[in-house]
């Protein structure tokens, strides 16, 4: 019999030797990369610790078999689970656009509160990349999870509700820069200060712990300077405020360039970094998207709105060989709560086919077994990824983009990952 996690008085997770871990299938791809991840994990944790440590998997639905199992996409069951458990790990779950119902996906993050998307970003030795120095890319994306335009509050155009909140925003507050009013659909985007100080100090106390050298805030605050533009108001203002002398900000910097000139605040901003304290900046976020390409190796932990966190995790993971190789997490430092998830979706073109990737949810198991401290079994997940990787023998999307490489199943990929630990 399993044993739950729990979380202490002094905050930190008491973790039993045998937890039950409740998991999410997932639709589409998901049922494929999970046969092939459950037993990485488990491999993984038996050889770190000669039999004395097992997961107790429990299976909990969301998805297609939701509604096939329990008459419902979101069983009330699921909620409880995470929440009693603390800890768990999903596969992709479909969402149509357009229509239909909205993002369980979202729905989970939301209703769950976990309000930092935390996704790193590295490349591994050998792995294909379309870039010519996939190796300087190494971030960590803090995505805020629960706000933004995934808030979900947005009206069909011609809607009775979009007609009046148009009429409210012409009549109420002399909006006259809608350019087909009749023909609008609307969408609302609420950025506040506490979804943006929380997930900013999550960001820089993940820098401070892990070393890191800079946390940058992504945004696109010159055209939305009330949601985005606050963010990196709100953002430098957490940290200062905060942070105190562990870090140094360019908020700091600019007051210093206008009040004692350019090098001035450049000789400050030197003497912080020699003194190894965090730069904390922030950059618009269209230039970011052309400097990740150029000059990847200036950033490090970056901390964004909900929309373009979605954007730069995905195109981050390109570089670096793809949305199959990366990895993420939903977590409430606060609670305690936990929800790790592969970055990718559902690639519903090769659900059922055993061929594609399993390493995002392999390594966003990872990220939950250095979550649970027990480190020692994902180093040897990521020993394995990183020798199959070396031998070449790798599923579809790495074969098609390596020389002499031999492909493999996504099942056969878990045996090669665990036969390399
Ligand atoms: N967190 C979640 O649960 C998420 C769910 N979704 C949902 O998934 C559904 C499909 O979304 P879509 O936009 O097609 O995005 P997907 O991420 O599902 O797939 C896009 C492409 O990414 C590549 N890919 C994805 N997963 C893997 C993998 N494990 N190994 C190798 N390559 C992979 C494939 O590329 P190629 O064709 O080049 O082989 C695939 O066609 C939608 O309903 C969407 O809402 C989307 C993102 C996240
Ligand atoms: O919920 C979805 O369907 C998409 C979510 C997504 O793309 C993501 O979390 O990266
Ligand atoms: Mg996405």
């Amino acid at each position: 019999m399993g044993e739950k996690i729990e979380k202490k008085e002094n905050g930190e997770l008491h973790v039993p030797n045998n937890p039950v871990i409740p998991f999410i299938e997932g639709d589409g791809i998901g049922p494929d990369i999970w046969a092939a991840a459950q037993p990485v994990f488990d491999a993984a944790v038996e050889k770190a610790y000669g039999g004395e440590r097992k997961i107790e998997w429990k299976e909990i639905y969301a998805g297609e078999k939701a509604k096939e199992v329990k008459g419902e996409w979101l069983p009330q069951d699921t909620f409880d689970a995470i929440r009693e458990h603390l800890v768990a790990i999903k596969g992709p779950l479909t969402t149509p656009v357009g229509g239909g119902f909205r993002s369980l996906n979202v729905a989970l993050r939301q209703e769950l509160d976990l309000y930092a998307c935390v996704r790193p970003v590295r490349w591994f030795q050998g792995v294909p990349s379309p870039v010519k120095e996939p190796n300087k890319v190494d971030m960590v994306v803090f995505r805020e999870n629960t706000e933004d335009i995934y808030a979900g509050i947005e009206w069909k155009a011609k809607s009775d509700e979009a007609q009046k909140l148009i009429g409210l925003l012409q009549d109420e507050f002399g909006v006259s820069t809608i350019r087909f009013p009749e023909t609008s659909g609307i969408g609302i985007k609420p950025i506040s200060e506490e979804g943006t100080k929380r997930l900013v100090r999550s960001a820089i106390d993940y820098a401070l712990a892990r070393g890191r050298r800079n946390v940058t805030f992504v945004h696109k605050g010159n055209i939305m300077k009330f949601t985005e533009g606050a963010f990196k108001d709100w953002g430098y203002e957490v940290a200062e405020e905060e942070y105190g002398d562990k870090v140094y900000t360019w908020a700091q910097w600019d007051k210093t360039n206008e009040e004692k000139g350019r090098d001035a605040a450049n000789a400050e901003q030197k003497e912080a970094m020699e003194a190894g304290k965090i730069i904390v900046k922030d950059v618009i976020a269209d230039a970011f998207l052309q400097q990740i390409l150029t000059r990847p190796d200036e950033y490090d932990v970056i901390a964004t709105m909900n929309l373009n966190g979605d954007y730069i995790s995905d195109a981050l993971a390109a570089q670096v060989g793809g949305i199959g190789i990366a990895p993420g997490a939903n977590i409430n430092y606060n609670t305690g709560l936990a929800l790790f998830e592969a970055t990718h979706g559902t690639a519903p073109k090769y659900a059922g086919l055993d061929k594609v990737n399993p390493s995002s949810v392999i390594l966003s198991g990872v990220m939950m077994l250095e979550f649970m401290n027990w480190d020692e079994a994902g180093e040897l997940i990521v020993k394995g990824i990183e020798g199959a990787i070396q031998d070449k023998r790798v599923t579809y999307d790495f074969e098609r983009l390596m020389e002499g490489a031999t492909k493999l199943k996504c099942s056969e990929f878990g045996e090669e990952i665990i036969k390399n630990m």
